[in-house]
This record gives structure tokens, C-alpha cells and sequence, in this order.
């Protein structure tokens, strides 16, 4: 899964001519590159980030969305958690709905189950801005496979089918950096619900405090993080590193099937 963050720049809020031809552009070359997803988001979940409307996040995503479809047929996540995005973005083209919230924002279950697509329900505790704060908990996996069941039984009484959710236990949202390290070691404790699960390891600051390196020397942390997950049982990755990680995955696949 390649990450694809439709942020403003200078001169517009994201949804300049410019920006959308060169999201588009990013997203072919990701393709080119090994991604089988593009996730794309309209909004940071950085904890210090600005707020971005409704109108705006469809603004800034619907074009992208387009403008990949009109090239390429490669499955594209909406990275949101309101569902008025959701339903443009799958309008649009997109194929399956990201939610960093797990469908607990007003509106969004209903919405995600009414659109009939697979949805990745991801955990965080408490929101953006405060999950760093002090992040606590009594067992990390336990409380995560709570929630899971949880999520999962309320998709299920909206009529959302199993089969359709992934699972993701929300590296870097609301943990640190050993909740993190105990999350990738114990990955495959979240297999007993029966979902795919998808591992958002890339760049994240666990790297930073590990090796200590800033957000561009990252790579090699990521890629391997990105191998230790899918050896761990994540069935996806999502990555801005595509190319790097789709040679690590390579590797990995082919020691695999010589066992
Ligand atoms: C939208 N989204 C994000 S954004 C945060 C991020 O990349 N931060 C970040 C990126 C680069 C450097 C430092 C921090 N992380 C996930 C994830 O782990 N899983 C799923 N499913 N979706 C996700």
C-alpha cells in the first residue's frame, strides 16, 4: 500500500491543477513501483494539524482519485474518517475505506455499511491530539483484540460482513515505543478474528527514537520493520517507500516458498 498525503501547499489548499497532476503522477509511479493500494488521504493525522473540512478533503481527493482511475485500474483506499468523504471518494473511483477511527465518527458505520465496501479498522487511543500524551495500557494486545471484537461485532449488526474488514493495530497512534515493538513482535495474536491485518510501520517517529534519525533517514528501519510484519503475518504494508519495499518483500516471498 503506498501512502499518498494530498497536502496544501504555499499557494492553494490542495486542490491546484499542479498538485493534482503530480499526486496522479506520484501514485502511477508507486504503481510502477510494486504498490497493489494507494491509500489517499485529505488530511494529516499529525497531532499539531490543522483541521480540514468536509468540503475541502473531498476537494482535494475526488480530483486525485479521478485523474488515477483515468490511467490505471490499481485499488485505491480513502484514507478518512467522515463519511461524506467516504461516499465521494468510493463515488469516485476508490475501492475501500481507511479509517484511522474505525468507523466510530458520527455517521460513518452507517455509511460505510450502506456503500458495501471492505473498510480497514484501525485502533487509536483517544485522538491525534492528545494519544501521545501519555499512552497506557494495561496489556497492549488485549486491549487491541478487545477493540477489534468490538469494531468487528458493530460492523457486523450494520450488516458489514467479516470478510470485508481488515484489521490494523494503529502503530505510533497513542502508544509508545515498546507498546509499538510489543505490537510488531506479537502480530500474529491478532489473527484469531479471522481478518487480514495491514502494518503503517513507515518513517514513523519509533524509528526516530530507535535509530535515532530524522523522518528522511528512515528508510532502512521501515523496510525493515515493513519485512517483520509480513513475517509476523500482515498481509499489507503501507509504505512511502514502494520500490525499497517491494525488493525486501521480493526476497522474503522467495525464501518463503523455498521452505
Ligand atoms: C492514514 N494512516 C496513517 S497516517 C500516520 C503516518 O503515516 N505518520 C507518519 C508518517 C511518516 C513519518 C512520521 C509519521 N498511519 C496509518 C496506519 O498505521 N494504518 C492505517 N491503516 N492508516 C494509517
Amino acid at each position: 500500500m503506498g501512502v499518498l498525503n494530498i497536502t496544501p501547499d504555499s499557494f492553494s489548499d490542495g486542490g491546484s491543477f499542479t498538485q493534482i497532476e503530480s499526486a496522479v503522477q506520484h501514485a502511477l509511479k508507486m504503481a510502477e513501483q510494486g504498490a497493489t493500494i494507494i491509500d489517499i488521504g485529505g488530511e494529516s493525522t499529525r497531532p499539531n494539524a490543522l483541521p480540514v473540512s468536509t468540503d475541502e478533503e473531498i476537494q482535494r481527493v475526488v480530483p486525485v482519485i479521478e485523474g488515477i482511475r483515468h490511467k490505471s485500474d490499481i485499488a485505491i483506499s480513502i484514507d478518512t474518517s467522515k463519511a461524506d468523504v467516504m461516499k465521494a471518494a468510493i463515488e469516485a473511483g476508490a475501492d475501500f475505506i481507511n479509517d484511522v477511527y474505525a468507523l466510530q465518527r458520527t455517521g460513518s458505520l452507517d455509511m460505510a455499511a450502506s456503500l458495501g465496501v471492505p473498510v480497514c479498522l484501525m485502533h487509536m487511543q483517544a485522538d491525534p491530539t492528545t494519544m501521545q500524551d501519555q499512552p497506557h495500557y494495561l496489556n497492549v494486545v488485549e486491549e487491541l483484540n478487545d477493540f477489534f471484537a468490538q469494531r468487528i461485532a458493530a460492523c457486523e449488526q450494520v450488516g458489514i460482513a467479516k470478510g470485508k474488514i481488515i484489521l490494523d493495530p494503529g502503530f505510533g497512534f497513542g502508544k509508545t515505543l515498546q507498546h509499538n515493538l510489543t505490537l510488531l513482535a506479537k502480530l500474529k495474536e491478532f489473527e484469531s478474528h479471522g481478518c487480514p491485518i495491514l502494518a503503517g510501520l513507515s518513517r514513523k517517529s519509533m524509528f526516530g527514537q530507535l535509530l535515532d534519525k530524522k523522518v528522511d533517514e528512515r528508510l532502512i528501519g521501515s523496510v525493515s520493520a515493513a519485512l517483520l510484519a509480513v513475517a509476523n503475518g500482515a498481509s499489507i504494508v503501507r509504505v512511502h517507500d514502494v520500490a525499497e519495499t517491494a525488493d525486501a518483500l521480493k526476497v522474503y516471498m522467495a525464501v518463503q516458498a523455498a521452505k
